[in-house]
């Protein structure tokens, strides 16, 4: 096995703290908003059903497991729904994704950086931004509340005078405001004339609910199970079983129930209150508790009056892998276990089971969940139990199983619960440690933050953020490593429809995808070629860090996306750029001597899947290696086009929006063996991981870890790789390249002189960029907070 990437320490998060106003509410409700794809998804609460049915028909003599209340009883339901909602403190990081988080991600953006037009927004607000009909539609008690505080913000505005950098802003505002009023009050007389529209919907919930409960017969419960009815059960089974509470007990713990109050709140439960608080949650359509909860409820009285306490028992047990290593003996025995020798024959098969006393499924318990129903709660129990075993397989494996047993198991789950093919599940898992492997697929499936970058050619960050607060967009500064970009946390208006993005003044962008305009770091007079550039986000930031001087070239070879290059090069004011639209293949012959290169390739999009969840199924193998023969073949046509002469350049920036290393350590070794003139050099990007300088047995460039890795589950960032290389005269690079290698074997003088360069290089850079002369930071922050300060006693009054 080769090198995989590791959890490290990393410099500070490349995206905004959150402020305090917007407190992370529900951690826990990250595990149950882990949903795979839609079509993969069971009928809410279902396997938390069956969970809990096999813990009750099992132990009903035992009671091994105390009885939740209803309330705590319910577990999230793992719908893709509430995936795409995260919670504020679902995001890996310190981000928070928007409010307005997308209902279908499943849509994906054309193009993962940027948003060209009209359609390219309704993309972005999926992705990032929410559904765009939570802008324009009526009907939500949020929008509801929104217009009844912009009414009061008229009052506030009229009062607020004093205010002059604001005025001019407001009156067009109010004006605004004034039309949707009219247009809000002929909405809510027809709202108010209509009958509620959820009511029917409620109504045929609650129908399919109750014909849902009566499905629970003995029957049902067991076949469910994969347990033949009449026969006893075999230790191996019971334990299982048992492990099966343990594993319901830890869902509902870790969603924040405590099991403990359990034997009090029971009472309650079946009293008047517990009922009311799960009437008025379905009332109230919330699915999460409607499909758990209540669901559960309804389950657990049906189970109990179809099963026979001796009905249970089979040697064909299908039942799930179970984690049962954190079973306690006391607490069993607080819980009240009337089989002690019960209790003890497992303890002692658990000593011959390893410590995990996971045991993987035997190929009958396989083939029989291959039949069966999918249990999506079961299978994400055993992702994280078999990434946990696996992290320290000596002592918690079972013995006389391998590695590759769990592996096995792994990738088949991965590839059911998350919906990757075989061919992706198995990359991953071989790129990152198992447990990072699930925290990677995890973090796809969550959005990452909606971000937009200033366009400094039109106006200043302060400016915009000013004008946008303006309009109640709750945004803050990606962070001190950019100057361009605002994080948008909210918006009661589509921000791709603002006048201010209409007349350039920003574009929805990734920050991905600023990182490598930044590495290239071009300047003002200079010649700059990016050669795969549409739809422009790229080549619009390059030409505003070249203050609209010298000449750009966007090419791409796809004519269609031309159109939205071109119309984002116009709206962003950009006038030193040139659009053209070849094969990058063929730029060398059509013109060459460049003082920077731009490569951002085209590639299989693995950095970001949470964007375009078909990445997960539509890239197989004959994909991965076409492209990358067209990336070593357009790497080797940006370095020619390159001049080795350039006096204030010579560089060539490759980019992608993939994590593999096929697409990026093993291109950027190719271009290195094919021109031995070029070098890897820092990007003077501060975060990020470094590249790979092995991997499964490959060895790389002994600079590769200059290039950065960027990874969603790590920086919350859509994942990227970026590598700079600089162009030098073929003999002088030939020549360098032998003293490299000479140099090389002197390890301990290696050490000593590689930070030195590179961070002088680094500094170079960053004090020649020249959007740092038009940013103060500590400025930025005061009127930021004044403007925030503003609007929130605007929101008060
Ligand atoms: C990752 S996207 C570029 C995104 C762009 N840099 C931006 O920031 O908006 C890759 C682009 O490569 C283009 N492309 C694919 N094959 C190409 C080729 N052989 N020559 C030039 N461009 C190509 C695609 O049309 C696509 O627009």
């Amino acid at each position: 096995m080769g090198r995989r990437a590791k959890n490290k320490q990393g410099p500070p998060p490349p995206l905004a703290e959150p402020k305090p106003k917007r407190e992370n509410k529900a951690p826990a409700q990250k595990v149950a908003s882990k949903a795979p794809s839609k079509e993969a998804a069971p009928p809410a609460g279902a396997p938390a059903k069956r969970a809990k049915q096999a813990v009750r028909a099992e132990d009903a003599k035992r009671a091994a497991v105390a009885k939740p209340t209803a309330r705590q009883a319910a577990p999230k339901k793992a719908a893709p729904q509430a995936a795409q909602k995260p919670s504020k403190a679902a995001a890996p990081s310190s981000q928070k994704p928007s409010k307005e988080a997308p209902k279908s991600k499943a849509k994906a953006a054309k193009h993962p950086d940027t948003f060209a037009s009209e359609d390219d927004l309704e993309d972005a607000m999926e992705w990032g931004g929410g559904d765009r009909d939570e802008f324009d539609l009526e009907g939500s008690e949020e929008e509801e509340d929104e217009e009844d505080e912009e009414d009061e913000d008229e009052d506030e505005d009229e009062e607020d005078e004093e205010d002059e950098e604001d005025d001019d802003e407001e009156e067009e505002e109010d004006e605004e405001e004034d039309e949707d009023d009219e247009d809000d009050e002929e909405k809510e007389e027809q709202r108010a004339a209509a009958p509620p529209k959820n009511a029917k919907a409620l109504a045929s919930k609650r129908e399919a609910k109750d014909a849902q409960a009566e499905d629970y017969s003995v029957d049902n419960v067991l076949a469910s199970l994969g347990l033949p009815k009449g026969k006893q059960l075999t230790e191996r089974q019971k334990r299982k079983l048992r492990a099966e509470a343990e594993r319901l007990e830890e869902l509902l713990k870790s969603h924040g129930y405590s099991v403990d109050e359990v034997e009090e709140d029971d009472d309650e439960a079946s009293g008047d209150e517990a009922s009311d608080d799960s009437k008025e949650a379905h009332t109230q359509g919330d699915d999460v508790q409607e499909a758990g909860l209540a669901g559960l409820e309804d389950a657990e009285e049906d189970v109990e009056e179809d099963l026979p306490d001796d009905e249970f028992g089979s040697d064909d047990v299908q039942g799930s892998d179970i984690p049962s290593d954190e079973i306690d003996d006391d607490d069993l025995n607080a819980e009240g276990l009337e089989d002690e020798d019960d209790l003890e024959g497992s303890d002692d098969d658990l000593d011959e089971e390893g410590e995990s006393g996971f045991l993987l499924p035997t190929v009958e318990e396989e083939e029989a969940e291959e039949r069966a129903p999918l249990d999506l709660q079961l299978v994400q129990m055993r992702i994280r139990e078999v990434g946990k075993i696996l992290s320290d397989l000596p002592r918690l494996g079972e013995p006389g199983k391998s590695r590759a047993d769990y592996m096995d198991r792994l990738s088949k789950d991965v590839q059911r619960y998350y919906g990757y093919n075989e061919y992706l599940a198995n990359l991953f898992l071989e790129l990152f440690a198992p447990e990072e492997a699930i925290e990677f697929f995890e973090a796809n499936e969550v959005p990452r933050p909606v971000t937009i970058r200033v366009n400094t050619l039109k106006t200043r960050r302060r400016d915009l953020a000013q004008k946008l607060i303006n309009r109640g967009v709750s945004l803050e500064p990606v962070g001190a490593w950019s100057k361009v970009g605002l994080q948008i946390f909210e918006s009661p208006v589509p921000i791709g429809a603002t006048p201010e993005y209409l007349v350039g003044d920003y574009m929805l962008q990734a920050v991905s995808s600023f990182l490598p305009c930044i590495a290239l770091a071009p300047q003002p007079g200079e010649r700059v070629l990016d050669m795969a550039s549409a739809p422009g986000g790229k080549v619009t930031y390059l030409s505003a860090l070249m203050q609209n001087t010298g000449c750009v070239f966007a090419n791409d070879s796809n004519k269609a996306r031309i159109k939205s290059l071109t119309a984002n090069i116009h709206r962003m004011g950009c006038r030193n750029v040139v659009v053209c639209n070849y094969d990058g293949r063929q730029f060398p012959k059509v013109m060459g001597g460049f003082d920077r290169v731009m490569l951002d390739s085209p590639c299989s999009g693995t950095g970001v899947v949470s964007k375009d969840p078909s990445v997960k199924t539509n890239k197989s193998k004959r994909d991965f290696i076409l492209l990358t023969q067209l990336q070593k073949q357009l790497i080797l046509c940006a370095i020619d086009s390159v001049s080795p002469k350039s006096e204030t350049g010579g560089y060539v920036v490759y980019s992608t929006c993939s994590v593999t290393v096929e697409e990026n350590e093993e291109v950027v070794e190719y271009a290195l063996r094919k021109r031995p003139n070029v070098r890897i050099v820092p990007t003077g990007i501060e975060f990020g991981r470094d590249g790979f300088k092995s991997f499964r047995g490959k060895k790389f460039d002994e600079k590769m870890p200059l290039c950065r890795r960027i990874f969603p589950h790590a920086h919350n960032l859509d994942g990227f790789f970026v590598c700079k290389l600089k162009v030098e005269l073929p003999n002088k690079g030939a020549k360098r390249r032998q003293e490299a290698e000479a140099a090389a074997v002197d390890a301990a003088a290696e050490a000593d002189a590689a930070p030195a360069p590179a961070k002088r290089a680094r500094k170079a850079e960053a004090s020649a960029a020249p959007e740092a002369s038009v940013f103060d930071a500590e400025e930025d922050d005061a009127i930021l907070a004044r403007a925030r300060a503003r609007d929130a006693k605007r929101r008060r009054a």
